[in-house]
C-alpha cells in the first residue's frame, strides 16, 4: 500500500443508495483511503436532503475527508479519481410508467426487463453518456463504475459510442445471489466461492462453483435451490421485502429448466412471464413499494440525522451492493486482479456468441480496468436465449442512435416476453407519449 488517497464522486447523489455507499466507503477507509467525497445530481433539491445528512456522517466518522455536493458539472467532476454512477433518468415517476404501461397490455412490467427496460434504456443512454463526457473533460484519468440501469443497454451504448472511455458497467444481482449461496453452504460470504458464470446482464447462469480447495459446491447448491430457490429465510432474510421473497423462491422453477446450471433470478421474467403477470397488480407495482419503503426510510432517516445534527445512532447500514463497489475501486486502485463480474464487450469470452455482444462474465480487475476471463461455449438453450435478448438490446440502441420507430418496434416485438408485434406496437405507442420529455423524436 502507498500513501495515495482518493477522491470519489457519486453521480446521482440523490439516490436512495447513496447513504449506504457513503457508510461503506467510510467503513473501508483503511483499505481504500479517501481524501474527498463529492455528490453530483441534476436535482439539487433531492440531492440536498441526502447530502445534508451525509455531510454530518462524514464529519463525525472521517473529519479529514473533504465533502462537497453540487449540481454544477465542472465543480463536481473536477479533481476526481473514481465516479460511481447511479442515476435514474426520469426518476420513480417514469419507472412507474415502465411497469404500468406493459401491465395494462397484459405484459410483464419491470424496471430492466422487456418493454419497461427498453423504455428506461432510451432514457438512460444520453444521461450516462453525459456523465462520461463530464468525467473525460474535467478528470480525464478517472474511472467510472456505472450501475445506472438498465446496465445491459447502457453498456451496449457505451461500447458503441464511447469505446475508449474508462467506464465499467456492473450489477449487484449475482453478488446478492452468491452471498445467499455462501449462507446456504454455511460459508462466510461470496468471497469463499470460485465461480464460472456467463450471460448478459440480468440474464446469466453459473456453470461451476467451488470452494478455495477446489471442492465442487454445485451438487449441494442444486439440491437446495431445487426446493427453495435462493430463499435463505430466518435472520438472513428478516428485512427482505415480499416481492424479493417471491423472486428468490421462484428461482427453483427457473433452475428446473436447466439443472446443469444455476440461474440469475431475473430469468423468471423471461421464462415465466404469464406467472409474473398473474402475480402483479397493475395499480401497485414495485415502484409503489420502493416509494413507500426504501425511499421513505432513506429520506426519513436523512431528515432525522439533520434534525439531530448527529448520525451517531443512524440505522443506515453498509450492504452487499456498496461493498461490491468499494471492492471494485480497491482492485482498480491497487491492481489486485480480484476476480469479479463485469458487463463488458464479449470479444470471445463466450466463444460461440457474437464478439460484439455486451456480456456479463468474470473479469480480473486491476489498474487497466477489467480483463475478461474466457468462459467457453454457451450451451444450446443459453445460446438461443442470449442471441435473442442481445439482439433486443442492440435494436434498442440502434433505435436511439437512428431515432427509428421501426427498430424500436422490432426490439419490443423480438423481446421474449411480448406475445406479438401488435401488442408490441400498442405498448410502444403508449410509451412514446409517456417518454416525450426523454426520448428522441422517432421517425
Ligand atoms: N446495476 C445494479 O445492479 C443496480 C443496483 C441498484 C440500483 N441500480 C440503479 O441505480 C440507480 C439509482 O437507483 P435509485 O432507486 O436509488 O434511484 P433514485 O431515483 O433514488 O436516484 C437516482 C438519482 O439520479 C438523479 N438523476 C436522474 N437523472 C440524472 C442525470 N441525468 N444527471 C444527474 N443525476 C440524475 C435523480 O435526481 C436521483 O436523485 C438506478 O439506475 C437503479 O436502477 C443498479
Ligand atoms: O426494485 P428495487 O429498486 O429494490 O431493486 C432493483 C435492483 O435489483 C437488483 O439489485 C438489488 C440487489 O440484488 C440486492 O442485493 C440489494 O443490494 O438491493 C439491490 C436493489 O434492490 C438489481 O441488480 C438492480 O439492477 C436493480 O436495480
Ligand atoms: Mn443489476
Amino acid at each position: 500500500m502507498d500513501d495515495r488517497k482518493f477522491s470519489v464522486l457519486i453521480a446521482g447523489g440523490g439516490s436512495t443508495y447513496t447513504p449506504g455507499i457513503v457508510l461503506t466507503l467510510l467503513e473501508h477507509i483503511k483499505k481504500f483511503p479517501l481524501r474527498k467525497l463529492k455528490f453530483y445530481d441534476n436535482d439539487g433539491e433531492r440531492q440536498k436532503k441526502i447530502a445534508d445528512a451525509c455531510r454530518i456522517l462524514v464529519k463525525e466518522r472521517a473529519p479529514e475527508v473533504e465533502f462537497e455536493s453540487s449540481t454544477n458539472p465542472e465543480e463536481a467532476f473536477s479533481d476526481v479519481d473514481f465516479v460511481m454512477a447511479q442515476i435514474r433518468v426520469g426518476k420513480y415517476a417514469m419507472r412507474s410508467q415502465d411497469e404500468k404501461i406493459p401491465l395494462a397490455h397484459g405484459v410483464v412490467g419491470q424496471e430492466t426487463t422487456g418493454p419497461g427496460g427498453i423504455a428506461y434504456g432510451l432514457r438512460s443512454i444520453p444521461g450516462v453518456i453525459q456523465l462520461v463526457d463530464y468525467m473525460e473533460k474535467y478528470s480525464p484519468n478517472a474511472w467510472m463504475l456505472n450501475y445506472s440501469n438498465p446496465a445491459a443497454i447502457v453498456a451496449e451504448a457505451t461500447r458503441r459510442l464511447r469505446p475508449n472511455s474508462k467506464i465499467i458497467n456492473i450489477c449487484d444481482m449475482p453478488i446478492d445471489i452468491m452471498d445467499r449461496m455462501a449462507a446456504i453452504l454455511n460459508l462466510k460470504d461470496r468471497n469463499e466461492l470460485v465461480f464460472r458464470y456467463y450471460g448478459l446482464n440480468h440474464f446469466g447462469w453459473w456453470t461451476d462453483i467451488r470452494d478455495k480447495t477446489g471442492k465442487d459446491l454445485m451438487p449441494a447448491l442444486k439440491e437446495y435451490v431445487a426446493k427453495n430457490g435462493y430463499w435463505v429465510g430466518g435472520d438472513y432474510d428478516k428485512n427482505t421485502e415480499a416481492s424479493w421473497e417471491e423472486t428468490f423462491k421462484k428461482a427453483a422453477d427457473v433452475y428446473a429448466l436447466d439443472p446443469s446450471t444455476l440461474p440469475n433470478t431475473y430469468l423468471k421474467y423471461y421464462l415465466y412471464p404469464s406467472w409474473v403477470v398473474k402475480h402483479s397488480d397493475p395499480k401497485y407495482t414495485r415502484t409503489d413499494e420502493v416509494e413507500a419503503y426504501r425511499q421513505k426510510n432513506v429520506f426519513g432517516e436523512c431528515a432525522r440525522i439533520v434534525k439531530n445534527s448527529s448520525a451517531k445512532d443512524t440505522n443506515f447500514v453498509s450492504d452487499q451492493h456498496s461493498t461490491y463497489i468499494v471492492d471494485l475501486c480497491t482492485a482498480i486502485a491497487y491492481d489486485t486482479k480480484q476476480r469479479m463480474l463485469a458487463i463488458i464487450p464479449n470479444e470471445g469470452a463466450i466463444s460461440n456468441i457474437d464478439p460484439t455482444a455486451t456480456v456479463e462474465v468474470p473479469c480480473l480487475f486491476g489498474a487497466t480496468g477489467a480483463e475478461r476471463i474466457a468462459m467457453g461455449k454457451a450451451a444450446t438453450f443459453q445460446k438461443g436465449m442470449i442471441t435473442e435478448q442481445n439482439s433486443v438490446e442492440k435494436l434498442a440502441v440502434d433505435a436511439w442512435e437512428q431515432h427509428s420507430y421501426v427498430k424500436l418496434w422490432e426490439a419490443f416485438s423480438l423481446c421474449k416476453i411480448v406475445p406479438d408485434a401488435g401488442v408490441a406496437k400498442d405498448i410502444l405507442d403508449d410509451m412514446i407519449v409517456a417518454n416525450k420529455d426523454f426520448w428522441p423524436e422517432l421517425k
